[in-house]
């Protein structure tokens, strides 16, 4: 595990999501490429998503729910570096703010889902993010790498996939990892649907983060309006 003050050759992997909320879905795949990389993961909430409708929490509560499920997850740390910035959190802004400001010679590695990668084609200059960082991809429930990629997407999976995580240390960009993780099929809607529907959800996210949700009432049924941050 990496430690300290990081190098300037450090390996930087930043997880992005809306994490609305947070679950173990998430920590799963979050520790698992701990694992296979030796490098902290950085949790990147949005704050304004790109291509999905708006968040059920504000990115405030989003944040401040992922602070609660690291806190005790050695390797997992909270980048807020989307919340400060006004706009639509595209991925490749952000990637080029940091690579303006990192040390030419970090490498970068972006962490996400299968589902989420099989829609890059929709990304804001999807094709310029392989000269900013590399992917790591989790495999996800009902998401399949092998069937329904769009050609384009394939074809570049099939030029820059690699099966050597050191790969994503000796080169700056641009390779493709897939992360073979225990499989948990929870997402954020099943959560979020299940709070206002008054359905079972607090086994799917970290007992921490149900007590925030639970005293926020976030997600609440219709008509039972959050508490402001
Ligand atoms: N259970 C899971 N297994 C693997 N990857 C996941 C899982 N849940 C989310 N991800 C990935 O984590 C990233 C952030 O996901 P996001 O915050 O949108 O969660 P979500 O559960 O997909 O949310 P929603 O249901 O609101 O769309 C995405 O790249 C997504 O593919
Ligand atoms: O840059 C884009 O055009 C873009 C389009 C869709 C998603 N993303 C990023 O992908 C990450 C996962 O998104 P989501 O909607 O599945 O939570 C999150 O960091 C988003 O900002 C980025």
């Amino acid at each position: 595990m990496a430690s300290g003050e990081a190098r300037a050759d450090e390996l930087l992997l930043l997880y992005g999501g809306t994490f609305d909320p947070v679950h173990h879905g998430h920590l799963a795949i979050a520790r698992s490429a701990r694992d296979r990389l030796d490098t902290v993961v950085n949790l990147m909430p949005a704050a304004d998503p790109p291509h999905r409708s708006l968040p059920g929490a504000n990115a405030g509560h989003r944040a401040n729910m992922l602070d609660l499920a690291v806190s005790s997850e050695p390797g997992l740390v909270v980048d807020r570096r989307e919340l400060v910035r006004s706009g639509r959190s595209y991925t490749v802004d952000t990637l080029r703010e940091l690579r303006a400001r990192a040390p030419q010679s970090r490498p970068v590695a972006l962490l996400l889902g299968a589902d989420s990668f099989a829609g890059l084609p929709q990304w804001k200059q999807w094709r310029a993010l392989f000269g900013l960082a590399h992917f790591v991809v989790a495999e996800r429930p009902g998401s399949d790498l092998a069937a329904g990629l769009a050609a384009e997407l394939a074809a570049e999976l099939a030029a820059r996939e690699t099966a050597d995580p050191q790969r994503l240390r000796t080169r700056l960009s641009g390779a493709v990892l897939r992360l073979h993780q225990p499989l948990i099929a929870a997402s954020a809607t099943q959560v979020r649907q299940a709070i206002a529907a008054g359905g079972d959800w607090q086994a799917l996210v970290p007992a921490s983060v149900a007590e925030y949700i639970v005293h926020h009432r976030l997600y609440a049924a219709e008509g039972a309006a959050s508490a402001p941050l």
